[in-house]
């Protein structure tokens, strides 16, 4: 198996995500020339042709001499590309791995589109990252269908590792819904709440641009501790809390108004959104 360095790397959609992973991938050494986006809108493939990798508007041309093809287009557009790939393979032998970022498009969707007129099908890995993969500073879940070999794993975390801290392979399907509903969604639940607290602070009397700042880095600050030290949130969460300081009192309003509560069906609405993605478009 080519290292991610020697692999020829086929995006499919050339937006946000595509541009975070290929931003990364080149900030590691993979060569321009081994990367090609096939991307419709000339706005986005003009940005990525400007970073010298290769573009073009055909999915099956940029797919054709691919070892990865990383399916990188919203979810209600991952059924048309990818037949349009399994038709195009006829009698190619070895088949490119598959990395699919699609919300809740399952492997056995992957599967059934991707076939080739002859029944084979191509090893597929799904992908959840998220948005701070912009700044190299992401987390991804992963799943692999069971004929994914070692080397091909090692492949996608090489993939994964240019713009994600923490990479976590589950073992169950459904728990990359999960991951969607936490790491994937999860970067607007903390820019929401940014927005709460500079709101609060603002109706409080401080300037707009002052809370900002001050949330922004608070924000920054606890993630770091978080993944620094080595205690946990619950006791980083009682270092702030005095008895009965200030901190008391505001936890003390969220447990009152059902914070815990709050979370947990926010982040069982994404999870079931993710899952109901996959089951409406597997149709
Ligand atoms: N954004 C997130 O936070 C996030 C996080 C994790 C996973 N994801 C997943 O990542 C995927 C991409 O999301 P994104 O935020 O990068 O979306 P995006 O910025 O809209 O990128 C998708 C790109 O695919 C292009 N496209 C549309 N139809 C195509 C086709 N037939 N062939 C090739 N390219 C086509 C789109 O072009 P047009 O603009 O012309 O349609 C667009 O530039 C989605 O499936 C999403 O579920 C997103
Ligand atoms: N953004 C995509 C959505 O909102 C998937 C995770 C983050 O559906």
């Amino acid at each position: 198996m080519p290292t991610i360095q020697e692999s020829k790397l086929a995006f499919i959609g050339g937006g946000n995500m595509a541009s975070a992973i290929i931003g990364g991938l080149l900030s590691n050494s993979v060569p321009k020339t081994n990367i090609t986006v096939s991307e419709p809108w000339d706005v986005n493939r003009n940005k990525l042709a400007a970073t010298g990798v290769n573009t073009t508007t055909d999915n099956v041309a940029a797919a054709t001499a691919a070892d990865l093809i990383i399916i990188a287009v919203k979810p209600q557009v991952a059924k048309t590309v990818c037949e349009e790939l399994g038709k195009s393979w006829g009698d190619r032998k070895d088949l490119p791995v598959l990395v699919s970022i699609a919300a809740g498009i399952t492997l056995g969707s992957f599967q059934e589109w991707l076939e080739t007129p002859d029944g084979r099908a191509p090893h597929i890995v799904r992908v959840m990252p998220n948005t701070p993969a912009l700044i190299a500073e992401g987390a991804s879940g992963a799943i692999a269908s069971a004929d994914v070999t070692a080397a091909e794993k090692e492949l996608v975390n090489e993939l994964l590792s240019s713009v994600s801290r923490s990479i976590e392979w589950v073992d169950k399907e459904e728990l990359l819904d999960v991951v969607t509903g936490l790491s994937g969604s999860g970067p607007a639940y903390f820019f929401a709440m940014v927005e709460h607290l500079v709101a609060s602070a603002t109706k409080l009397g401080l300037s707009k641009e002052q809370a900002t700042r001050l949330a922004a880095q608070t924000c920054l600050g606890a993630g770091k501790m978080m993944t620094t030290s080595d205690e946990e949130p619950g006791q980083l969460r009682k270092n702030v809390t005095s008895p009965n300081g200030t901190t008391f009192a505001a936890l003390q309003t969220f447990e009152q108004q059902g914070f815990e509560g709050i979370v947990d069906k926010a982040v069982k609405a994404a999870t079931e959104r993710a899952a109901e993605l996959g089951a409406t478009l597997a149709k």
